[in-house]
């Protein structure tokens, strides 16, 4: 550690003087790089333990964290490997602790286990304390902030917005938009993210400009630190960094931890200024721990392991080097060369650490006193907020698409035109009955399809963000479920509107108010049926190609039983109910029933009498087996499907949300 604890006290002090300045006016100076990242530190501190304005809790009450018999097997096609074998560490309050091993190790799948997440493929079991306490998944949750190694934010939102909605969904109270600014302020000062606050998060997949991996970095433990959790895990927080912002990045971990809280991170082979900065390590090799402690102890502890030789330096290479394979090493050689590390461990181990520890049923009765304080990352908003928030951020997002939105214009103004010209001139006549048939039903598969496929995309680039969102506690799936696809809802559902007064135009159908109504209501519930089900069925596979396969899996029979291509009456019995509750067939029926149901005799027919046999608008009903009374049972019908749609889409989100958190 180059700077001692008192140094460290005294610059803040110094510091948050200068800072109270500044922080007033709206201008700041500029400062050099080394005063910059100084300041920035002890700004932080200032956040987080003067300031805190999320929490307003003053303190971060220590958090001692202890693991045992951890245990993780990747199970995967039908064969089971063992990842990490009966893990056992401590991880105190007030040290920055670095988890270090060879690549694959299961570094990251011991994080995760320690944080409450469930894995794909792995099973895992063992055992989390904290002050003493057994640890549940979601109590761990509600202590502990975890930056994972990929960071996932709304690429259309500034770096100032991503970290107001954090704020906004976090603090305590429900914050006024001033005191919510001023917090935005003071935290992208603290992060060194002034240059690119207003800059738009973006992504390299989606060639937009985007914020450098560091940015990311520094943008990723704003939001997670707003509310001072006491125990922050960080998945490779250096990893693609160069030197000096992987040393930046490591001292503002390393003020956390002078705060008092119990920071944990994985590190890849990190420079000797950042390891020089971490109090304790814990060391993987062959999924076991073969070294925990003080880090600046390792070599000790190593020198007595036979292999190592005597002019060994303390530096993460020459450590990364002993734990690793080597390259001209065989097998068995590193087999056994690890085997008298873990011998070696296992005769020092900190066992006094773990007697502590309750066993699991006994400790769930153990209350620490400030347990009610330490939840500090509950979701603080009301159920009703959350949607609104996430509902707002979801607008704004939308405004930003412009160019997608510009698109679904063109392609439902296109589609409308090229439909408007092949009805062109269609009336209710004798020779435009088939005409008509195939406008009918051709508008409700339209506005079935056109809007379905699109809206199955609706979760799938997001997931990710959800996923830590909602592991970081800032709102339910519900919440996010019912926000998102009422936007996504209210996008779409204008389309069938212009497609029907484009269509309708270009038509010469008699307008009447009884017609066109019906036809706008039914057009709209089709397409909000078609949304509906698409975001049922994304929110439960998110895979778009699956999505996609299931919803045309079950489209398509609905589709092909609607009567259109087989009179209903020789579709075979057992099938026919599926033709009844067929949103197509009742939209295709409410569309001709209003158009036909008050025609007499179709004009053109008493010239031909014996020639057809639809002389009436009720001849050409019955034709098609429809009949007017089911009118407001087809609207029945289709609100019906709208809101199982909505059920199994909150349910199936919940529980997709659940499964990957
Ligand atoms: N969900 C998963 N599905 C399949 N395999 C997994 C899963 N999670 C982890 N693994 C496997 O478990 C092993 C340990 O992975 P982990 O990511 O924990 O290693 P690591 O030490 O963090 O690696 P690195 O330092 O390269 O990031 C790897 O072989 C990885 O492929």
């Amino acid at each position: 550690m180059s700077t001692s604890t008192d140094t460290w006290s005294v610059e803040l002090e110094m510091k948050n003087k200068k800072r109270r300045g500044c922080c007033l006016g709206k201008t700041r100076k500029k400062t050099s790089k080394s005063e910059e990242d100084s300041d920035c530190l002890s700004i932080s501190s200032r956040i987080l333990q003067t300031f805190d304005p999320l929490s307003y809790k003053p303190k971060v009450w220590p958090r001692k964290l202890v693991f045992k018999e951890i245990q993780a097997n990747l199970v995967q096609n039908g064969l089971e490997v063992k990842i990490l074998k009966n893990i056992a560490g401590v991880c105190k309050p007030g040290q920055l602790t670095f988890i270090m091993g060879p690549s694959g190790v299961g570094k990251t799948t011991l994080l995760n286990i320690l944080t409450g997440r469930s894995l794909e493929h792995i099973q895992s079991m063992g055992n989390v304390f904290v002050n003493g306490r057994y640890m549940d998944p979601s109590e761990m949750k509600k202590i502990s902030a975890y930056v994972e190694k990929d960071d996932h934010f709304i690429e259309e939102l500034t770096v100032r917005e991503t970290i107001r909605f954090a704020a906004r969904m976090r603090s305590v109270k429900l914050l006024k938009e001033k005191e919510l600014d001023r917090i935005v302020d003071e935290m992208i000062f603290c992060m060194g993210l002034d240059a690119c606050q207003n800059s738009r998060v973006g992504s390299k997949a989606s060639g937009r400009g985007c914020l450098s991996r560091g940015e990311r970095k520094k943008l990723a433990f704003a939001c997670e630190i707003l509310n001072d959790p006491p125990i922050l895990f960080c998945d490779e927080p250096t990893s693609g960094l160069d030197f000096f912002m992987s040393a930046q990045v490591m001292k503002v971990l390393k003020q956390l931890a002078n705060e008092g809280k119990t920071i944990v991170c994985t590190v890849h082979t990190p420079s000797t200024t950042v390891f020089d900065l971490a109090d304790n390590l814990i060391l993987l090799a062959q999924g076991e721990i073969v070294y925990n402690g003080p880090a600046r102890s390792a070599v000790r502890f190593f020198q007595k392991c036979r292999y190592i030789s005597s002019k060994f330096v303390n530096s993460p290479e020459n450590l990364m080097n002993f734990i690793s394979q080597a390259y001209d090493e065989t097998d068995e050689e590193y087999d056994e060369r690890v085997q008298v590390m873990i011998n070696e461990f296992a005769a020092v181990s900190l066992k006094p650490e773990f007697s502590i520890c309750s066993n699991r049923s006994s400790s769930r009765r153990i209350r620490d006193e400030g347990d009610d304080e330490e939840i500090v990352r509950k979701m603080n908003r009301e159920w009703h907020q959350q949607v609104l928030y996430v509902a707002l951020r979801d607008l704004k997002m939308m405004k930003r698409k412009k160019f997608e939105m510009m698109w679904k214009i063109v392609q439902t103004i296109t589609i409308s035109i090229i439909i408007g010209c092949m009805y062109h001139g269609t009336k209710i006549h004798k020779d435009h009955l088939l005409n008509f048939r195939g406008f009918a039903w051709g508008s409700v598969i339209m506005v079935d399809f056109l809007f379905m496929i699109p809206s199955a995309y609706i979760f799938h680039r997001d997931y990710p963000i959800i996923i830590r969102e909602y592991n970081s506690n800032l709102y339910d799936p519900f919440a996010y479920f019912i926000a998102k696809s009422t936007i996504e809802t209210v996008q779409y559902t204008i389309f069938p509107l212009v497609f029907g007064t484009i269509t309708i135009s270009m038509m010469s159908l008699p307008i009447s108010f009884q017609a066109i109504s019906n036809y706008f209501a039914i057009t709209f519930l089709i397409a909000l049926n078609a949304i509906s089900s698409a975001h049922a069925i994304a929110a439960i596979f998110i895979n778009p190609v699956v999505t996609i396969t299931v919803l045309l899996a079950l489209n398509l029979p609905f589709m092909s039983l609607s009567g259109f291509y087989i009179s209903v009456d020789e579709i075979p019995s057992w099938l026919r109910p599926l033709s009844f509750v067929s949103w197509y067939r009742r939209g295709f029926e409410v569309i001709t029933v209003s158009y036909f149901g008050d025609v007499g005799e179709i004009p053109g027919c008493h010239h031909h009498q014996n020639l057809t046999k639809w002389r009436t608008g009720k001849d050409f009903i019955d034709s098609q087996s429809f009949l007017p009374f089911l009118v407001p049972l087809d609207y029945g019908v289709i609100v019906l499907f709208i809101i199982f749609w909505k059920i199994v889409g909150i349910l199936g989100f919940r529980w997709r949300v659940d499964r990957n958190s």
